[in-house]
């Protein structure tokens, strides 16, 4: 276990079948609902295209970030794979289950800011968030804007956990190794968040 500004990272906590089984899962999420390019609320594009599983999903547009119970394009959210949720239960130390998947599909080109994930109703649960495809640069911070930062490559398999003291740093990608893995055979990465966002 790797500790990045109190944020644990399981190195290869999935094995590459065990990756290549919750893609098939994925995939059948993105089939239910599709993958959406969010607006900030200033109206860019995000370069990332996401969707999410479970009973609320998030989104962003021009009225800001918020969960939803339903996807832009209507109907329900689909039911967060259950690998997913074994995931949560081996890292998390939390007897609260997940009730939001956010997928994020990273192609090409993608990244994302700086940010904090705060969003949930309640603060206390940890951030669950798994890597699949290829490498990410991770820069973490601390709890306020602009301060030092680590970074640290994130590779197919592993999971990190923002939790405690580390729920609330600033984390962002600045980049990916556009083809590094082979898992998707387009290229790319996926990264897969799960959250306590409702209770
Ligand atoms: O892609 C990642 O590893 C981080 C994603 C993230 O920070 C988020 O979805 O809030
Ligand atoms: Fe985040």
């Amino acid at each position: 276990m790797i500790d990045l500004g109190g944020i644990k990272v399981h190195p290869s906590h999935l094995a590459r079948d065990a990756q290549a089984a919750l893609l098939d899962d994925l995939r059948d999420v993105i089939r239910a609902a599709p993958l959406f390019q969010p607006e900030t609320q200033r109206g860019a594009k995000m370069s990332v295209r996401m969707t999410s599983a479970g009973d609320l999903g998030w989104i962003s547009d021009r009225r800001g970030y918020r969960y939803e119970p339903r996807h832009p394009a209507g109907g329900d959210w689909p039911t967060i794979p259950a690998a997913l949720l074994d995931i949560w239960r081996d890292v998390s130390g939390s007897d609260v289950q997940p009730d939001t998947c956010l997928v994020n599909f990273y192609g090409e080109g993608a990244r994302m800011g700086m940010h904090q994930d705060r969003d949930e109703a309640s603060l206390e649960h940890p951030v669950v968030s798994l890597s699949l495809g290829d490498q990410a640069l991770f820069r973490v911070g601390g709890t306020a804007r602009g301060g030092k930062t680590q970074s640290l490559w994130l590779s197919s398999g592993d999971v990190a956990v923002m939790g405690g003291a580390a729920r609330l740093v600033y984390h962002g990608i600045d980049r990916i190794r556009f083809g590094s893995s082979d898992l998707l055979p387009q290229g790319g990465r996926i990264n897969v968040t799960l959250r306590v966002a409702g209770r």
